[in-house]
């Protein structure tokens, strides 16, 4: 009786061929301590408003976001990265409403620290909301953006983050030298424990399209472009030589933006610096699943589920998605 030559003796399929050994041999699982909700915060009392580009989502007020957060902590999400919706009045070419300790930003993260303590507050440190232009920074007379004028805002920025209780700021504007910079500036304001997420490889993406309706800048910004500060689709060793400036500039995580179409970006942040690495899952993407399945094209929780884990297996420690909410609630729920 011997064995048909032909048969192989390894067959992989034998792992797959139950539910028990299936779950014994996977590899990467998601769950709510990876996600990050990142929200839109607007002026007023019990306000919300939809954003048309990103059916699902709504920009709130401080009073509805702290409802929001709370539900958010009780799903266990770690985190929430807060964006404000700036209102034209107070946008300007300096950017100062960026660092007004009264903004926005700031009395939402002092309401949202005093409502959910436990929860974690990552700010977004970047002039965009703020200026009249809609680029992340200021500009010279031809219109390019400004490097170390613009970093100077964003350390006043970032400190007043810091003064008003975020544990986590977050420079999303791609300006060279902010990291040191702000790292500087913090430790002698005495934030020392104030973590810095970097934007490290940010590209000049047009998934970004939808988040620009939401904070109201794409109206401002019009057909101008970002390239002269966010990078190339078509690089990744830059990326890789964009993280180590700001791993020795003093960044505690990394970041790398958009997602999906960036995934082999991840992989090679996470194998080259061991980094705390996250990756945001941006608007645009979101907005891709969710146009599908309001057309019955996609099953909505199996892709977006699909999505999120894949994004850990590239090697994500975390991942800022608009889907949070959902994803950690059908990660409760058993199927
Ligand atoms: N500093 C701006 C900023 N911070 C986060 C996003 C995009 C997030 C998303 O698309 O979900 C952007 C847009 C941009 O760079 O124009
Ligand atoms: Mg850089």
């Amino acid at each position: 009786m011997s064995e048909p030559a032909h048969y192989p003796l390894t067959r992989p399929r034998r792992m797959r061929r139950d539910d028990f050994s299936r779950r014994m041999m996977r590899e990467n699982r998601l769950a709510a301590d990876d996600l990050i909700y990142p929200v839109f915060v607007l002026e007023g009392r019990g306000r919300r408003e939809a954003v048309a580009s990103m059916p699902g989502v709504e920009r709130l007020s401080i009073d509805l976001l702290v409802e929001r957060a709370t539900e958010a902590a009780q799903l266990g999400i770690p985190a929430l990265a807060l964006f404000p919706v700036t209102p034209p009045e107070h946008k300007s070419l300096d950017a100062t409403e960026a660092y007004n300790p009264e903004g926005l930003a700031q009395r939402a993260v002092r309401a949202l620290k005093s409502a959910v303590p436990e929860l974690g507050i990552v700010t977004d440190v970047a002039l965009d909301p703020f200026t009249s232009h809609g680029q992340d920074g200021l500009l010279d007379d031809s219109g390019y953006v400004l490097n170390d004028e613009t970093v100077e805002v964003l350390v006043r920025q970032a400190l007043s983050h810091a003064e008003a209780g975020a544990e986590v700021v977050a420079p999303s504007d791609m300006m060279d030298g902010r990291i040191g910079r702000i790292r500087e500036a913090l430790e002698a304001a005495g934030h020392i424990h104030t973590r810095i997420l970097a934007y490290s490889a940010k590209y000049a993406s047009a998934f970004y399209g939808p988040f620009r309706d939401a904070v109201g800048s794409a109206a401002n910004l019009g057909k101008g472009s970002k390239s002269t500060y966010q990078m190339d689709p078509g690089n990744g060793d830059e990326a890789l030589r964009e993280t180590a400036l700001d791993i020795a500039e003093g960044a505690d995580m990394v970041m790398v933006k958009p997602g999906l179409p960036y995934l082999d970006i991840v992989r090679r942040v996470k194998e080259t610096f061991a980094m705390p690495t996250f990756v945001y899952h941006v608007s645009g993407e979101y907005a891709m699943l969710k146009a599908a399945a309001q057309n019955g094209w996609l099953d909505e929780r199996a892709c977006v589920l699909e999505t999120l884990l894949s994004m850990k297996r590239a090697g994500a420690d975390g991942i800022l998605t608009y889907y949070a909410m959902d994803a950690a609630r059908w990660l409760r729920e058993t199927r």
